[in-house]
């Protein structure tokens, strides 16, 4: 999408317009590894100090929140209209609207109108990245890294509903006249364009106690260390604070950095933020979706009435290798073991929803707990055996998917 860009620089006049306080600290561009930062323009130390030292404070109005979508939508009609079409869906989405209008080309129409009403994010976006590295951007032969991982049906599923997502924005807005112009009738707006801004939302946004899921302007610079030497804080009345933490001594020009969650896994930060922190938490895990046997006569009635998701969890830490797979316990039984579905009648005549019976009690709550519904079972060994072999089977399958996929690595890499 065609979009207007500022630089790096005229940062500092946007924070004195818009009162965002810097203490000490200047972002800069540190380059294709890490993009923008924030670094210290001196010494700090909070050592042997009472005062928790500020590095910045961003004032409440800026925080691009819930609440300020709504009262936006309430003065700028063109969002107004937007949200009533395509809005409500989640935060989320409503946000990316937000942001489409602030990044819409404000070219004035023939009548000498706008579209949108400018405030402060109309410039800010100019400052966010045209690129961010998320697996959502990646191309063919960059996703194709991702096969055999966790991430491979992740990221399937993230961009057909990314693509949902935009068809629907086409289709419901085709006809409002200056979504058509500045818009469909360009091709100013595309996936690409759609992407990006949800790639915006989901690597910048945080979770702040009292205005929820936000993206704050200015902070949104400030890179994540698992071993963080800042933190920020939300005081309704003032805003967001962002603090040096107690106990640490920078020199001059080191960066600032936040954390972005303590507890993410290495495949979360990759899928959301673009980039795996080699600090970050040690454990390895592999999360893979099971199929029910294509052969079986009940593969569909599982599937419906599995509690949860039929996912398979191989998780490896402090020497140790441990697997959980509930599903595959349901997926291995038959009626003849004991295994029964059934549709009851209720007493209004109307009939109830799939029902699961095992060995003639309804265990319908419990369909992920079939490990130990086993136990009572006389040949609870062999069905356990079963449960083993298929998971056996799909460990099979997925080396030799790894395998074929560091073919393709070494044949992008010669
Ligand atoms: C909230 S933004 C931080 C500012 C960003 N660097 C920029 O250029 O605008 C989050 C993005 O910064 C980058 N990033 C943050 N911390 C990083 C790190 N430790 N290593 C590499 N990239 C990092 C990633 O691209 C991430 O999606």
């Amino acid at each position: 999408m065609h979009r207007q860009t500022l630089p790096l620089a005229a940062l500092s006049v946007w924070s004195k317009l818009n009162d965002v306080s810097f203490f000490d600290v200047n972002t800069q561009d540190l380059g294709d590894a890490k993009g923008t930062a924030l670094v210290t323009r001196r010494k700090l130390n909070s050592k042997e100090t009472f005062e928790k030292p500020t590095l910045m404070i961003v004032p409440h109005d800026l925080i691009l929140s819930a609440e300020l979508v709504d009262e936006c939508a309430k003065v700028d009609h063109h969002l107004r209209e937007l949200l009533d079409v395509v809005g409500g869906h989640s935060l989320r989405r409503d946000v990316m609207l937000f942001l489409l209008m602030h990044t819409t080309d404000n070219r004035c129409q023939p009548e000498g109108q706008t579209v949108g009403i400018k405030n402060p994010w109309t410039e800010y976006v100019k400052f966010l990245p045209s690129h961010i590295p998320l697996p959502t951007t990646w191309s063919e032969e960059e996703r194709m890294l991702l096969t055999g991982t966790s991430l491979e049906t992740a990221l399937i599923a993230k961009m057909s509903s990314l693509i949902k997502e935009f068809e629907d924005l086409q289709e419901k807005t085709a006809e409002i006249a200056w979504c058509r112009k500045f818009w469909w009738d360009t091709g100013d707006l595309n996936l690409d364009a759609w992407i990006l801004l949800d790639a915006w939302y989901r690597s910048r946004c945080l979770e702040l106690p009292h205005s929820g899921e936000s993206m704050v302007p200015c902070l949104d610079m400030a890179n994540h260390s698992a071993k963080a030497n800042s933190y920020y804080e939300e005081d309704p009345n003032v805003g967001v604070t962002l603090l040096l933490r107690p106990d640490v001594e920078l020199e001059a020009t080191s960066e600032i950095t936040i954390s972005y969650g303590e507890t993410k896994s290495k495949a979360e930060m990759l899928f959301s933020y673009g980039f795996i922190d080699e600090n970050g938490p040690e454990s390895q895990k592999l999360v893979l979706a099971i199929e029910p046997i294509p052969e079986d006569p009940l593969a569909k009635a599982k599937l419906a009435s599995f509690v949860g998701k039929p996912l398979l969890t191989i998780s490896h830490g402090e020497g140790n290798t441990v697997w959980a797979g509930p599903f595959l316990y349901f997926m291995c039984l038959n009626e003849e073991d004991g295994l029964e579905f059934k549709v009851l009648q209720e007493t209004d005549g109307t009939r109830s929803p799939l029902r699961v019976f095992w060995k003639g009690s309804d265990v319908t709550e419990a369909t992920d707990t079939f490990e130990s519904l086993l136990d009572d079972h006389e040949l609870k060994d062999v069905l356990k055996l079963r449960a083993v072999t298929l998971l056996e089977d799909k460990i099979e399958q997925q080396l030799q998917r790894l395998a074929r996929s560091a073919e393709a690595i070494k044949a992008l890499a010669r």
